[in-house]
């Protein structure tokens, strides 16, 4: 009987060790898994040129649907030639600042958005506008946390100018 307990014993360490470094292992890939996803860069979570582009299309749809700020993006949606250069100059912005390839050949943000005297309210309109889209997107939450982040940095370079 003695000899049998012992046995049972011996498996069941056995088995207790396996299933500890096997959780152990686990929890080492899914911590790689997690490094991983959080090492790509921002462009790269953001979908490359491709998800950038049509993000950025997207933004300025919302902008343009959103009461608190249409008005300060009408007169360029109405002039193609504006359009094109404002379209692509947010998306080199965005590729150029998130680790794309792209090089930024716009204005510096405080030159771009002088004498727009961007309220606090518009530039919340503005984020809200970003955030949305980016849900849309199906950006995942932490990327919208960094972007967030980001907008907030830049706020001092484009309201009140
Ligand atoms: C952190 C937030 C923002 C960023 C990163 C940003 C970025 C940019 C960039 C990269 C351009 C292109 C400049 C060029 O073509 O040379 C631009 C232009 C512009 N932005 Fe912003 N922007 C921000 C917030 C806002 C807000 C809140 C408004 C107004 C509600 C606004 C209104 C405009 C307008 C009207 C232009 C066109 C200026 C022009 O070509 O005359 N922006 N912005």
């Amino acid at each position: 009987m003695k000899t049998i307990n012992l046995v049972s014993i011996v498996v069941l360490s056995i088995l207790l060790f396996n299933c500890s470094n096997k959780k152990e292992a686990n929890q080492i890939e899914n911590q790689e898994v997690t490094i991983a996803e959080v090492d790509k860069s921002l462009f790269v979570r953001l979908g490359g040129e491709t998800g950038i582009s049509s993000i950025v299309d997207d933004i300025l749809k919302s902008h343009l649907d959103n009461p608190e700020i249409r008005h300060v993006f009408l007169p360029i949606a109405e002039n193609p030639q504006r359009l094109e250069s404002f379209k692509t100059h947010v998306k080199q912005f965005l590729s150029a600042g998130t680790g794309g390839g792209a090089a930024y050949m716009g204005k510096d943000l405080p030159t771009a958005h002088k004498g727009l005297n961007t309220s606090e309210k518009e530039f919340m309109a503005a984020v809200d506008d970003i955030l949305g889209v980016l849900a849309k997107h199906n950006i995942d939450e932490e990327t919208q946390k960094d972007m967030l982040f980001i907008l907030y940095s830049l706020k001092g370079a484009v309201i009140g100018l």
